[in-house]
């Protein structure tokens, strides 16, 4: 396994950020930790990267015990913290040869590993990296990150205030590293992003809801989920709330969505109501379930 993780805890002062965590990742994996703000992602990125010692429980990182062993695993994994953890007044270049010269090795050594995403930000090698653009900065996070060839990247939220054509380019290029030997623990508050991990776990406040491919995760949602929309959103979500067989109700897009808990359900019965309410152009349909749904079902 290329990370262990078991049943670490981790408090701040009253604050429960980790409790009972235990997961592992394959090699070669890309694996997600899926959860809203506050959930515990990043404490657990610090814990495995050595940066903070956890309560209780025990974490190896390729091979290597967190604790006993902090060297090896500074040596051996990449971090990419979530805020931009870049020298803002080195240049894109500068930047790359710090991280390179504090490992111990050169641009030259590793370029394969990092060409396919610096040949995209070396037209601007001269420029500050405080000047970049969102998607650059996070590319050149990337590259310093993986400059000293880790094992192991730790990717903490590297979407989060990305505009969306970079970050499809992005979950491409981790898709790519993944060939290459490198196993990746990635974390994101973007549900339609853990569709593209191998695997996921679902963490809210601290434990881990579930863990599986995305494909069963999906699977598992117990409920026929229907789309549900009307002319008034508003008053179709309270009138969804107020009905006495709703089992979920929650907007999704330009629907909202429901869940009943009677087995033989007409959604007939449903229309009936919520027209006596006096909304009009409702529409029931059905819909398949989505990592949001049974997100949104286990954190209930
Ligand atoms: N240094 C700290 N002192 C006190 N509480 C903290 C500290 N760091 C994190 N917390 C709390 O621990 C919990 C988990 O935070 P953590 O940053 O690990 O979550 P997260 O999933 O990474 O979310 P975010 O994206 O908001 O950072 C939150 O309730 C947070 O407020």
């Amino acid at each position: 396994m290329s990370i262990i993780i078991k049943n670490i805890s981790k408090s701040y002062k009253k604050v429960k950020a980790l409790e009972d965590i235990s997961l592992e990742v394959k090699p070669g994996e890309l694996f997600g930790l899926i959860g809203p703000d506050g959930a515990g992602k990043t404490t657990l990125f610090r814990v495995l990267t050595t940066l903070l010692i956890a309560n209780e429980g025990v974490a190896t990182v390729a091979g290597f015990d967190v604790i006993t062993d902090y060297k090896s695993i500074r040596k051996n994994v990449g971090y990419m913290p979530g805020k931009f953890s870049l020298y803002q007044d080195l240049t894109v270049e500068e930047n790359l040869d710090f991280f390179a010269t504090i490992f111990g090795t050169t641009i030259e050594e590793n370029y394969d590993l990092i060409k396919d995403i610096y040949v995209q930000i070396a037209p601007f090698k001269d420029r500050r990296a405080g000047k970049l653009s969102g998607g650059m900065k996070q590319k050149l996070a990337l590259c310093c990150a993986l400059i000293h060839k880790p094992k192991v990247l730790f990717l903490d939220e590297p979407t989060t205030g990305v505009d969306p054509v970079s970050r499809k380019e992005f979950w491409e290029m981790l898709k790519r590293l993944q060939q290459k030997d490198i196993t990746i623990l990635v974390s994101t508050p973007y549900m339609d992003e853990a569709a593209l991990c191998d695997r996921i776990a679902l963490i809210q406040d601290g434990k881990i809801l579930e863990i599986d491919t995305p494909e069963a995760i999906v699977k598992h949602y117990p409920y026929q989920i229907y789309n549900v929309g009307a002319n008034n959103m508003y008053q179709l979500i309270n009138n969804l709330k107020e009905y006495e067989f709703n089992h979920s109700v929650y907007p999704f897009g330009e629907f909202v969505h429901y869940t009943d808990t009677r087995e033989n359900f007409n959604p007939n019965d449903l229309k009936t109501y919520l027209e006596s309410k006096n909304l009009s152009n409702v529409l029931i349909e059905r819909t398949s379930a989505t990592i949001e749904d049974t997100f949104m079902e286990l954190a209930k």
